[in-house]
């Protein structure tokens, strides 16, 4: 007889009297042994990016200005020969790539290619702002990283394949969230800013500190099947305000979607847009120029610093939290309590919001499938149901629990009266979360 079975009933019971003091000594002496670990990993991965001399800037460590040079080295002349040949391109453009550093902002599905093809071909410095990190649902497109890089931030997964690519480029990690209280430094710091996330926040913000610091501001946009391309503040064009005085409507934009992106840098200039479904795939529009009004870029401008874009643009920055100050977090519906709820059969409706080809990759059993964007017609339904249950509470939730706050607001501006109406905060990724993880994220 072993002696831990010998011991086994005694062992427990003093574990039972003594469980919640041993388990805080050993959660923190775990916790402790864990910030070693981080510490010296933080170590290890400070010297990995020194090897692969991939720079991350802090207030400790400011970038010193890229240092500029006269003439190309024969490695150099070796690697960019293929375009060097390029009539109107030469020795010269060259020069002023490698004599240049640019800023891409987001390291997601149009940022990949485009960091990876301005270090390819030569620039000097090239900074890469994110915040996120690698996901396996971001991999179909954003094929700077990779598989084992999962979890990794982005910005420091994109900055190592450009070194990998190229070492001749100097790459600067950026692993933040550009907001107003940290962007202006960052944008002064290098000569072209390029626009590649995915949210009217930080367009208006990078477009606000490109005028304010005098940069030009290339800009992308893709949507499904959908792109754009522009430059803005570039000589006599006009800036995204000029455009775009006002950002749409919060509960009209999802958050890959945005108010529009306009093309490229011939005189005057123009948008570029891109449309695969279209039989003229590329369209070019010409643009008016600076509006001597605008209120950023015009003759008597209004807007002199970086304001809260979160605020002005009615929805944030980042997509993976919701927006919560549409709706009050306690008006809303947690998912341990709708589990509940459906445990207890509590009859309600359940409308889902999203897409119906989102709707047909997983939904929950028995809910009502209505888009956001046909909601405001679609009220009837809603109505009709309510007639035959009255009073029945609605429930709406969508992927991430954004789009599901402007549906409830609809609901109600649309004269939906009923026992309540909620949404889920988190959305069916935090079902899959905390409630059932067979259900599927995408
Ligand atoms: N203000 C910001 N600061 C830093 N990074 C940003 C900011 N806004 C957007 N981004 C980054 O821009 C990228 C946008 O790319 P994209 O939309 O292809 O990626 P995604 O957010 O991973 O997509 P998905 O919606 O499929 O998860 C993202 O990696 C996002 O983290
Ligand atoms: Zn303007």
């Amino acid at each position: 007889m072993s002696h831990k079975s010998a011991t086994n009933t005694p062992e427990s019971e003093s574990a039972n009297t003594e469980s919640l003091e041993h388990r805080v000594r050993r959660l923190e002496l775990e916790k402790q042994a864990l910030e070693q670990e981080i510490k010296a990993l933080r170590l290890e991965q400070k010297e990995a990016y020194k090897a692969a001399s991939v720079i991350e800037p802090d207030a400790s460590n400011p970038l010193d200005p890229l240092q500029k040079i006269a003439k190309l080295t024969n490695p150099e002349i070796a690697r960019y020969g293929r375009q060097l040949i390029l009539p109107g391109f030469g020795i010269h453009a060259q020069m002023d790539l490698r004599n240049c550093s640019m800023l891409v902002v987001g390291a997601g599905g149009l940022g990949s290619p485009c960091a990876l093809y301005l270090g390819g071909s030569g620039v000097g410095r090239l900074g890469i702002v994110d915040h996120d990190t690698v996901d396996i649902s971001n991999l179909h497109r954003q094929v700077i990283h990779n598989e084992a890089r999962q979890g990794m931030s982005k910005a420091q997964s994109a900055a190592l394949s450009v070194r990998l690519l190229n070492p001749h480029c100097e790459v600067i990690v950026h692993d933040l969230v550009l907001e107003s209280s940290n962007a202006q430094p960052i944008i002064d710091a290098y000569d072209i800013v390029i626009d590649a996330t995915d949210n009217v926040a930080t367009r208006y913000l990078l477009n606000d500190a490109c005028v304010l610091g005098g940069k030009p501001l290339v800009s992308g946009s893709a949507l499904r099947l959908d792109g754009q391309l522009t430059i803005y503040n570039y000589r006599d064009g006009p800036c995204y305000r000029c455009l775009f005085p006002t950002p749409p409507p919060s509960e009209t934009v999802t958050n890959c979607s945005d108010g529009g992106v306009l093309g490229v840098e011939q005189d005057p200039p123009t948008m570029t847009l891109f449309s695969a479904n279209s039989s003229t795939m590329f369209r070019t529009i010409k643009l008016r120029k600076r509006k001597s009004d605008c209120i950023m870029c015009g003759d008597a401008p209004t807007i002199t610093k970086l304001i809260d874009y979160v605020r002005f643009c009615g929805s944030s920055a980042t997509d993976k939290t919701p927006d919560l100050f549409l709706i009050p977090f306690q008006e809303r519906l947690t998912c341990e309590t709708y589990k509940k709820m459906r445990d207890e059969h509590t009859p309600h409706l359940l409308l889902d919001v999203r897409e119906k080809v989102q709707f047909d990759i997983c939904s929950l059993p028995s809910s009502l499938n209505i888009p956001l964007k046909s909601l405001p017609n679609e009220i009837e339904q809603i109505k009709t149901h309510l007639d035959t249950y009255p009073n029945q509470p609605v429930f709406v939730v969508c992927r991430r629990g954004n789009d599901s706050q402007p549906a409830v607001k609809i609901l109600q501006e649309h004269g939906v009266t009923t026992g309540e109406i909620k949404d889920l905060v988190g959305g069916l990724e935090r079902w899959s979360d905390r409630i059932d993880p067979d259900f599927p994220k995408y």
